[in-house]
């Protein structure tokens, strides 16, 4: 199969890093610290990316990382005591893991777009993971602008009142399947069908800043969406479209930000597990997003992620 070892390798990359992020979760609060633009970052996000970044400079030294934290915070005197909370819980997977080894790692996670890189999004949905809510972890690999693998971990998510701790994977050609994150069999996932009115919804995120709220239930309104919408953190949203639980997720520039170009980490693995599932992802005119460029979508404005049959209808209703 294409992409098997990669597939592989990030499927064990981000269940390790799910694992790192439930302990910090399930230990004290976790604390945060404020970044330069304002957002949080905690141990676990740091955690999480060192040891996706330690595996995947083992398995493939040649690729590059294009991750979202670097460790310019981290090497401050003043948060010296955040570097050894992050290095104690990638001990628990790496007995033997430094503070330098961990720096390095994050590090690794700096490289830029190239013909074949990897993007990761440690935890997506920071505040969704402070606040008690849903968060994922975000891995894809993109080979000349095609994203190829895309996984998804997502510890608190549950559908239909089953198993919570959920991990998605994706290969170009080859479908998407869900998993326990505990362990258990994969089962292949489908966008909802046309005709299935009960599960005709939309789903979008809690923070409002990151979409127009207005501009969105008034497009669900016009493809016949009645439902109230599913509000939910992090990258989540795109697993609840392919898993068939809702039929649309639109992330519309907000008004508050209106040049707010979107990350490519926020999107590449949920965008391959939507595609894979049946569904189709664009930005708001219809356009593909663009993974060759930069971190940034230089282009893109807005994400439209649907279940493929309504896409055109709420391409139409936007434009
Ligand atoms: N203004 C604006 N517009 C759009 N998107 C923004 C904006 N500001 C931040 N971000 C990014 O949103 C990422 C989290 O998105 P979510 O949809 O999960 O939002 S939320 O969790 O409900 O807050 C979040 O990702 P993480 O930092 O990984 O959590 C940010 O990259
Ligand atoms: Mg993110
Ligand atoms: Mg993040
Ligand atoms: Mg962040």
């Amino acid at each position: 199969m294409p992409y098997d070892q990669e597939k592989q390798t990030a499927i064990a990359a981000v269940i390790q890093a799910a694992q790192l992020c439930e302990a910090v979760r399930q230990g004290l609060v976790p604390a945060a610290i404020e970044k330069n633009d304002k957002s949080p970052v905690t141990i676990a996000d740091y955690g999480a990316q060192a040891l996706i970044c330690k595996a995947l400079a083992e398995a493939f030294p040649n690729d590059p990382v294009v991750g979202e934290e670097d460790t310019t915070d981290l090497r401050q005197p003043e948060t010296a005591h955040v570097l050894t909370a992050v290095t104690e819980q990638v001990q628990q997977t790496i007995p033997s893991a430094t503070d330098s080894d961990v720096l390095n790692w994050i590090d690794h996670g700096n490289g830029t777009v190239a013909s074949r890189y990897w993007t990761l999004d440690p935890i997506d949905g920071t505040k969704g993971f402070l606040r008690g809510d849903q968060y994922a972890i975000a891995l894809a690999l993109v080979v000349d602008g095609d994203i190829k693998v895309g996984v998804l971990g997502c510890p608190f998510l549950s559908f239909d009142g089953a198993e919570t701790g959920l991990l998605f994977a994706a290969v170009r050609g080859e479908g998407t399947v869900m998993m326990p994150i505990a362990g258990g069999n994969p089962q292949r996932l489908r966008v909802t069908a046309a005709d299935d009115v009960d599960r005709l919804r939309l789903v979008e995120s809690v923070e409002s800043g990151h979409g127009d709220l207005s501009q969105q239930a008034q497009v669900a309104q016009a493809v016949g969406i009645t439902a109230p919408s599913i509000r939910m953190d992090s990258q989540a949203k795109y697993a609840a479209v392919a898993a068939g639980q809702a039929a649309l997720y639109l992330r519309l520039p907000s008004p508050k930000t209106p040049d707010y170009r979107e990350k490519i980490w926020d999107h590449a693995a949920g965008v391959l597990v939507v595609e894979e599932a049946g569904g189709r992802v664009t930005d708001m005119h219809g356009k593909p997003l663009d993974f060759a460029s930069a971190a940034r979508f230089p282009n893109n404005p807005g994400v439209v992620a649907s279940n493929g049959a309504i896409h055109n209808a709420v391409i139409q209703a936007l434009n």
